[in-house]
């Protein structure tokens, strides 16, 4: 690749699964990245720069030109609706967006509703001409309805695992997540020729998986 590429990675449960798809890709990240503490890892070999950010920031980095490209959840990029653009599903890290609730629960008038998304909360809701009060929190979202702090909650479903050990139950499916590759604009015409291999590369390998 002829420009070098600054690549934000979310660390944490996407970047165990990117990573794995950058090296079946050919790209060797390497392994010392895994258990590292260090934020900022040049990869001369690639031509590539990892920053490694927490997840939610990813877009900013991008949207500022921080970082050419990205890998980011399709759930943080709707939350945050940052001006990037999105240019590959990766399809890892996959899971999905759900209104989640007690059992027993029973539709009030003005319910209240936890989550980490509070924008794509709000507008399901509002699309749907539901009223409801949202509530930002940051974690273990399934508490709030478990000790009375919301009605529901809307938020990320993979195995159902933790669903099941809250005694809560999945009501409906907001949006299908994998993980997306995005670009900063101005880098995506001023790198093209760099981003446009790393894509295509990426995606003839997500091809040959399927
Ligand atoms: N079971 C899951 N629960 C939550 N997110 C998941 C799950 N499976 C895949 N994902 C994806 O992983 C991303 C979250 O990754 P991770 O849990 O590492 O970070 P985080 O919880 O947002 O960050 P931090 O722990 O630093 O606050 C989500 O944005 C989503 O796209
Ligand atoms: O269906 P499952 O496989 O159980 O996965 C879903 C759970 O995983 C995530 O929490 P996370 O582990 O990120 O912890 P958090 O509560 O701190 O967000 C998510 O918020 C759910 O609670």
């Amino acid at each position: 690749m002829k420009e070098m590429l600054k690549v934000a990675m979310p660390k944490g449960r996407i970047y165990k699964q990117a990573s794995k798809l950058f090296r079946s890709a050919g790209l060797p990240v390497p392994e010392e990245i895994d258990e590292s503490r260090r934020l900022i890892i040049p990869v001369p070999e690639l031509n590539m720069e990892f920053i490694m950010a927490k997840p939610v920031d990813v877009p900013t980095y991008v949207e500022y030109g921080v970082a050419d490209i990205g890998v980011v959840g399709k759930d943080v990029l709707m939350e945050e609706n940052r001006n990037v653009y999105e240019l590959l599903d990766l399809g890892i890290a996959r899971c999905r967006m759900s209104v989640i609730g007690l059992p027993d629960w029973e539709p009030v008038l003005y319910p209240r509703v936890a989550t980490k998304y509070p924008n794509v909360a709000s507008q399901f809701f509002r699309e749907k001409g539901q009223q409801v009060e949202v509530i930002k929190l940051n974690g273990s979202i399934e508490l709030a309805p478990l000790i009375g702090l919301a009605d529901r909650i809307v938020d990320m479903v993979e195995t159902g695992q933790t669903l099941r050990e809250n005694g809560l139950v999945e009501q409906e499916v907001l949006f299908p997540i994998t993980s997306r590759l995005i670009a900063n604009r101005v880098s995506y015409r001023m790198k093209n020729e760099s981003i446009q291999a790393l894509c295509d590369l990426l995606q003839d390998t997500i091809a040959q998986k399927a």
